[in-house]
Parts: C-alpha cells; sequence; structure tokens
C-alpha cells in the first residue's frame, strides 16, 4: 500500500484540530469544576473583603484617642461593647472609647484602627469583658484594618474565560460572589490499545507476548491532564472486534485514541479496521511517532474523532503529548498551542537526530553551571529516543525538541524542551534562601 507524503508535526497537528471543536459551556457547582476550564470572563459580583473588618483580635478606637499612648503613661478608654465576626451589624463607637473586637468583624462606625489585644493591658484569649482598656502604644488610621472591596472592588475583572480552575481560582470565585461557574465539561477520552502481543501487566508472558504498557500509560497521561477515561480495552488483531470496541467508544467518548497495529506490516489491526475515506494513515516527520492516523467514526451524537498512534512506547507517549492533548484542550476550552510550550534548553551531550524528522528525545534537566542559563538536558539513556525505551521514560523531565534538519546534536546547543508533568522526576532546582 502506497505511504501518504511525509507531513510536518505542525501540518499534522492543524488536521487534527480541524477535528474537534469546544462543547458548550455546562454551569457546575463550584465543587465540581476543579481543573475544568472557565468558559466566561469573571467579574466581581461582590468586593472582596465585602465589608470593612479588623485584621487582629483587640480594640477598634479612633486614632486620635490613643496617639500619646505608652507603656508608661497608658491611655485608658472605657470599653463600651463587644463586636464578634458574625452575622451581627457594626457597633458605633463613641468619641474616647473602645469597641472589642475579632479578626473578621466589622469595624464599627467611627473606628478607624485597631488596637491589637497585645498592645493593651489586657490578657490574649476567652475572658470577659473588660468595663475598661489601657492601650500601651499609638496607632495611626487605619492600623490592622481591611477596607470593603480593597483586595477586588465590585465590577471589577477577576480571571479571564480559558482559565483553568484551580484552587486559588475556585476561592477567588467564591470571594467574590459565585457559587456556580460557566465551565467546558471534563473531555472524554477513549483509550484502545491493540495487538495479539499484548499481556494485561503483571500477567505470565507466553513466547513472544509483551506486557501492555501503553494501555496503562494513556489512561494515566489522560486523566492526569483532566480528562475521563469511559473506555479503556486491549483488543487482539481481529479487525471485527476491533470496529466493535471502536464502535462502543465512539458512543462513550468525545476523542478515541488507540495505539499500535498502523504501520507497515501484514498484520496491521487499526489500519484494517478503519482505513476509509473517514480515517487516514500518514506519516509525520516525527521521531519517534511517524506513523500516525487520524479522522472519525460515527457515533449517535455525531462524528467523534479518532487518532492512532503507533504502538512503540515512547511514540505513543510522545504522540499524546504533541497530538492528543492539544485536541483534549480545544474539548476543554483551551489554548491547544499552550499544550507544547517549551522552555529553553542547553544540550548536556552531543547525540544524534534523524534526517528529516522533528526528534523529540526524553531528557533529564541537569542544574546550569552559573545560575539563570538555561537547564542542561541529557538524553535518559544511552540509546536516547529509541521508541521502545519504555523503562527509562519515567526518568525524563522533558522532551527536547530537535529540529528536522539536525542530525547532530552537539553538547552546549541551545533548544527547546517540552516540560513534563509534575510528578516526573523532581527538578534539581537550586532553592535560594528567602530574602530577609
Ligand atoms: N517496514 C516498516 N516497518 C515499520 C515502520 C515503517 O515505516 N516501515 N515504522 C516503524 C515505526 S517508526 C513505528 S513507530 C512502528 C509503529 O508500529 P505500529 O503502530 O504498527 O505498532 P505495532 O507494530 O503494533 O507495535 C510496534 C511495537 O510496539 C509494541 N507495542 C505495541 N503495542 C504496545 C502496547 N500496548 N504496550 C507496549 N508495547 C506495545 C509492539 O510490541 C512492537 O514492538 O512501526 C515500525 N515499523
Ligand atoms: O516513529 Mo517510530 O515511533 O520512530 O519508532
Amino acid at each position: 500500500m502506497p505511504e501518504s507524503p511525509t507531513r510536518t508535526v505542525d501540518e499534522h497537528l492543524a488536521e487534527i484540530l480541524e477535528l474537534v471543536s469546544p462543547p458548550p459551556a455546562a454551569t457546575l457547582p463550584l465543587a465540581a469544576c476543579l481543573g475544568l476550564t472557565l468558559r466566561a470572563d469573571l467579574t466581581a459580583r461582590l468586593p472582596a473583603p465585602p465589608f470593612t473588618n479588623s485584621s487582629m483580635d483587640g480594640f477598634a478606637v479612633r486614632a486620635a484617642d490613643v496617639a500619646g499612648a505608652s507603656a508608661g503613661r497608658p491611655v485608658e478608654l472605657p470599653v463600651a461593647d463587644d463586636q464578634p465576626a458574625g452575622p451581627r451589624g457594626a457597633s458605633v463607637l463613641a468619641p474616647g472609647t473602645a469597641i472589642r473586637i475579632m479578626t473578621g468583624a466589622p469595624l464599627p462606625e467611627g473606628a478607624d484602627a485597631v488596637v491589637p489585644v497585645e498592645l493593651t493591658d489586657q490578657p490574649r484569649g476567652s475572658v470577659p469583658l473588660p468595663p475598661a482598656v489601657r492601650v500601651l502604644e499609638p496607632v495611626v488610621v487605619g492600623a490592622s484594618v481591611r477596607h470593603r472591596g480593597e483586595g477586588v472592588a465590585v465590577g471589577a475583572p477577576v480571571m479571564p474565560a480559558g482559565t483553568r480552575l484551580g484552587a486559588a481560582a475556585l476561592a477567588a470565585a467564591a470571594a467574590v460572589g459565585y457559587g456556580e461557574l460557566p465551565v467546558a465539561r471534563r473531555p472524554r477520552l477513549a483509550v484502545v490499545s491493540t495487538g495479539d502481543e499484548l499481556a494485561a501487566p503483571g500477567e505470565a508472558l507466553g513466547g513472544g507476548t509483551i506486557p501492555d504498557s501503553n494501555l496503562t500509560m494513556l489512561v494515566a497521561l489522560a486523566t492526569e491532564w483532566g480528562a475521563d477515561v469511559p473506555v479503556a480495552e486491549r483488543v487482539g488483531d481481529d479487525p471485527g472486534t476491533l470496529r466493535a470496541v471502536l464502535a462502543r467508544a465512539a458512543e462513550a467518548a468525545d476523542l478515541v485514541v488507540t495505539c499500535g497495529g498502523i504501520s507497515a506490516g501484514a498484520y496491521e489491526v487499526v489500519r484494517q479496521a478503519l482505513e476509509s475515506p473517514r480515517v487516514r494513515f500518514v506519516q509525520v516527520a516525527m521521531q519517534p511517532g511517524k506513523p500516525q492516523g487520524l479522522g472519525t467514526l460515527a457515533a449517535s451524537h455525531g462524528d467523534v474523532p479518532v487518532l492512532a498512534l503507533p504502538g512503540n512506547p515512547v511514540s505513543s507517549f510522545v504522540g499524546f503529548r504533541v497530538l492528543v492533548r492539544p485536541a483534549l484542550a480545544v474539548l476543554a476550552g483551551r489554548d491547544p498551542h499552550a499544550e507544547t510550550a517549551t522552555v529553553p534548553v542547553r544540550a548536556a551531550e552531543a547525540w544524534r537526530s534523524p534526517a528529516g524528522r522533528r526528534q523529540y528525545a526524553p531528557v533529564r534537566l541537569e542544574p546550569p553551571e552559573r545560575p539563570g542559563e538555561p537547564f542542561l538536558a541529557r538524553p535518559t539513556h544511552r540509546l536516547g529516543s529509541a521508541s521502545h525505551l519504555v523503562g527509562s521514560l519515567h526518568l525524563a523531565h522533558a522532551l527536547a525538541v530537535v529540529p528536522a534538519e539536525v542530525t547532530q546534536v552537539e553538547a552546549g546547543q541551545a533548544m527547546a524542551a517540552i516540560p513534563l508533568p509534575p510528578w516526573s522526576p523532581e527538578l534539581p532546582v537550586q532553592v535560594a534562601p528567602h530574602p530577609r
């Protein structure tokens, strides 16, 4: 069967991105939004903080009343009221008096500062309201006071559409008045690994069988990215069985990924099951990951994109990082190109790269000799980016990207690298002492 002409990674990715489109926004409660993408700009419905309040446990006063206070000549003020935090509104402070106040309680009307309990003659802690307080130090206007809206004013922009909602973003949304948010639902990715040679992980191997590491890996990659995986199945080399599994996968998913069975052999089950005007098999100028398939599967909810990755484990890993993640990003309402953002590195040693293919080499990152210079990238294995090296893939901090026209990487050469997720091996970052 003649191969389609080689295409660049960028051309291939552009065609993949044409197959996927973001679903309509859903409105979900905050507790269900972690990791999802915000689909509308958020502006503050409430000021944060919502009212002017004390940042200390102590006594609300007028700063002018305690201006002359010192340990030797304390200023004594009658304590007129108690202002705990809670639904009670703000009390009113008469000149020449103090009101006991707790952290987070509304500042009484007429008060303009808070004296922390430590700067008075009163003990800390749970004690009865004293009739009077002696203030031992002066405070300036505004001391220990947090003003309404000083964090965020009503109507101010808080975060734009496209923000990925982490813990801090959810807290900000709650603080400015939101109990639910318009978001893109978690994309559903179905994963199917193929090949008669595959055994379940941990299963005893017969002659010629190998552990199916890709199914576990692709499910984990999808899950760590933030997708749901409704279907994860291993299928042998029978095209009819594979077609039936893929039909089920398409019903349950927004995107289907297969691995294996797509190159030039006599038993290429994915190719046999899918090659049609709907699904094409092509060669992409990348290493690893040259053979690739793309197209759509028919499902009752519409056409579902399918991406066929090569079976070699490093090829599948790189294919997921470089091609599948951008497609998931579109489904999640995010920028697909952010998925392949790179950081500058330098090669720690020389290595070879195939002519005419952009190489994605698993590398460890070592600290530079001088602080501030790029990290040094060293291949995780002496065999470099060979596509079967699954046993050392976990050592990689990043994928070094070698341009297609480079066949020899020299030690010290500047290049880009795609960082891998945070729980890849801990980066040897030298932490600077905290400035004092
Ligand atoms: N004559 C040619 N042969 C090959 C070519 C080519 O252009 N001409 N391309 C090579 C390249 S590059 C790649 S990459 C592989 C891709 O092969 P397939 O996608 O068809 O994958 P398989 O043949 O099924 O398997 C390849 C390799 O990976 C192992 N494998 C497969 N699935 C898994 C899995 N789930 N877990 C772990 N390992 C898996 C499988 O045992 C093979 O060793 O084709 C080259 N051949
Ligand atoms: O492209 Mo294959 O993934 O080189 O081994």
